[in-house]
């Protein structure tokens, strides 16, 4: 398993990054739980860490809006970002799902084929009005993302493990490794869930405020960073 840590600045960057980062994961959570930050942000972060990890960037929790999100993303790879990282957060058809994907992942290919793009569902879609994240699998396949995900829509503490059990994301994983793409699981998780993170497997783990201390309002300490990577 990969570790992706959330900050939201250079100073968090190089916490996240002393402590063992992976993938360095630059989001706003003041505009959402995948909001967008600015492109002097990306480019400063990924100047912080020296380009030694790869950067991520997250364009926002998107409504139906293919042409909106596909600027945004070419915006994020221009900026320096390896992974661009959608959210389709009111997006309820297939269709529409596979329009946005489509539309993105061909704005940031376009540019550099070797970025990776990141579709994100939520595991409370039921209470955002979303679309079903195991329907992403497929669409994603189909649309050419490198990676599907989930994470919460509301961070209101509630941790996606209380809307997905581990057979759940047992599944969603497996679905998302049987279509050839990379899985990651976000969403409040806790150092107490790592061992079922163990059993699951995703290829990725995305945090913010387990390594905040619980607090995703507070910074990332590098040395909860570090506990992390260690206990993983
Ligand atoms: O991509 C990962 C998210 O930022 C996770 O944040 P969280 O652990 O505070 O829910």
């Amino acid at each position: 398993m990969k570790l992706l840590i959330s900050p939201i600045n250079p100073e968090e960057a190089i916490a996240a990054y002393e402590g063992g980062a992976d993938i360095v994961d630059v989001k706003n959570p003041k505009e959402g739980s995948l909001g967008a930050n600015f492109p002097w942000i990306i480019r400063s972060v990924k100047e912080s860490i020296n380009s030694a990890k790869p950067i991520s960037a997250t364009i926002g929790d998107f409504n139906f809006k293919p042409g909106t999100a596909s600027l945004a993303a070419l915006g994020a790879a221009v900026a320096g970002a390896d992974y661009i990282k959608v959210g389709l957060y009111d997006v309820q058809t297939e269709e529409q799902a596979l329009e946005m994907l489509t539309n993105i992942t061909r704005s940031v290919k376009d540019y550099n084929p070797d970025l990776k793009v990141v579709a994100s569902g939520y595991s409370d879609y039921e209470r955002i009005n979303s679309i079903n994240p195991h329907l992403l699998p497929a669409i994603g396949a189909k649309a050419g993302v490198d990676v599907v995900m989930v994470d919460t829509g509301i961070k209101d503490g509630r941790s996606t493990f209380e809307f997905m059990d581990e057979e759940e994301l047992t599944k969603f994983t497996s679905a998302i490794r049987a279509v050839g793409l990379e899985s990651a699981l976000a969403g409040t998780l806790k150092f107490e869930d790592l061992p079922m993170l163990k059993r699951i497997q995703p290829d990725i783990i995305g945090v913010r405020g387990m390594v905040c201390g619980g607090d995703r309002t507070s910074c990332i300490k590098a040395e909860l960073v570090d506990k992390l990577k260690n206990e993983m």
